[in-house]
């Protein structure tokens, strides 16, 4: 399947450890991370080598050729609920994952197209990962 993984960049990068997790799993059970670079450690060196008009383009792109999108929405960031948004309006499916304790928005929580689950460990995000994957498979 062809995943968007969305993350906070500009909103922080504190999660990184945690997004590239999500992204080596979802590779390891065969699946093609069009946003790879979401996790990548050296991200910052390689989008400045970009535009802001080239990342958005590159990144709208990636999500017309995706079937859904997992996003971690633990820390805030302008361009993940812009993603979620944009997935949205074209009838993707959205999982959004999040830690215990942060402050996730009411626009994400509280709207029901939407799939947002809390995970306490990896392994729990992996379920998480999991189930939605097969929901989407079956419908
Ligand atoms: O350099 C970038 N490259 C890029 O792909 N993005 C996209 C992918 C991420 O899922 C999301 C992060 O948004 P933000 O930078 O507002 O935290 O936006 C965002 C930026 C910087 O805003």
């Amino acid at each position: 399947m062809n995943i968007f993984l969305s993350a906070s960049i500009r909103g922080g990068r504190d999660m990184l450890s945690t997004y590239i997790e999500m992204c080596n799993y979802l590779q390891e059970n065969g699946h093609d991370v069009l946003s790879w670079h979401v996790a990548d450690p050296e991200l910052e060196r390689t989008e400045s080598l970009l535009t802001e008009q080239e990342i958005y383009i590159r990144d709208m792109e990636f999500l017309e050729k995706s079937h859904c999108v997992i996003a971690e929405v633990s820390t805030p960031s302008i361009g993940v609920g812009y993603e979620i948004s944009s997935a949205l309006q074209r009838g993707l499916s959205v999982l959004c994952l999040y830690t215990p304790q942060t402050n996730v928005s009411a626009m994400i929580l509280g709207d029901k197209r939407i799939t947002s689950k809390e995970y306490r460990n990896m392994d729990a995000m992996k379920g998480e990962i999991d189930s939605f994957l097969n929901s989407i498979n079956k419908s």
